[in-house]
């Protein structure tokens, strides 16, 4: 079986990678920081940002597939990255508050072997409630909006502020499984022949 190394950080990730292969992946976290530059567009900051970020994980493996991936979030224009401090995220909390936002994962498959590479990107569109001063807060009080793009998780206690979604859940989530499902099975992996010792498989 290929060896596939996951270059992120982000147990966000590890987990929905785990859906599609169970935990036949290794995570080799990418040194890469990214920079948000405002000249540049958005598609083409998080492909650069996913290309940086696999070959950074790549040059400490020699065989292999790896998989990064790169998430911002849209709001009047603007690329919205991670907050990090709590004026931040109340100030990202203020924007998105009552507007539709895009969330937007660029990813970058490479194969070390063949040394063949793909990127792509997936976008999702959010709905925001109209937020008070006091839910915003509250919310930046738990501390979940600090290392999430847009300030917000649709996975945790940001559901709460998520009206609706159009586009792939995951997505938001930064990874989307949906496309990169078909890109892995361009690069000859097939995740439903794939065998894993998820608990529950031996009775079927
Ligand atoms: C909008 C949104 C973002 N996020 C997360 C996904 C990403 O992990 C994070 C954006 O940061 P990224 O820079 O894409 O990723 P990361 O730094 O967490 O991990 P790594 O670079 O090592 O791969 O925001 C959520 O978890 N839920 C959400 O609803």
């Amino acid at each position: 079986m290929r060896a596939i190394f996951l270059a992120s950080a982000s147990s966000r990730r590890k987990e929905l990678l785990r859906q599609l292969i169970g935990n036949n992946f290794k995570v080799v976290s990418s040194n890469y920081h990214e920079r948000t530059q405002p000249d540049m567009k958005p598609f083409d900051f998080i492909i650069h940002n996913s290309i940086e970020k696999a070959k950074d994980s790549a040059s400490m493996i020699s065989s292999g597939i790896v998989i990064a991936a790169d998430t911002v979030v849209t709001c009047d224009e603007r690329i919205l990255g991670k907050p990090h401090t709590g004026d931040k995220a109340r100030e990202m909390l203020r924007q998105i508050s009552g507007k539709k936002v895009r969330v937007i994962t660029g990813v970058t498959v490479m194969d070390l072997d063949a040394q063949r590479r793909t990127s792509f990107w997936e976008k999702t569109d959010v709905v925001i409630k109209q937020l008070s001063n006091a839910e915003i807060e509250a919310y930046v009080k738990t501390a979940e909006p600090l290392d999430k793009a847009g300030a917000f998780a649709i996975q945790g206690k940001g559901a709460i502020i998520v009206e609706k979604i159009d586009g792939d859940y995951s997505n938001v989530v930064g990874l989307p499984l949906f496309k990169l499902n078909k890109v892995l099975f361009d690069f000859g992996i097939d995740v439903l022949q794939m065998t894993d010792d998820i608990a529950g498989t031996e009775n079927l």
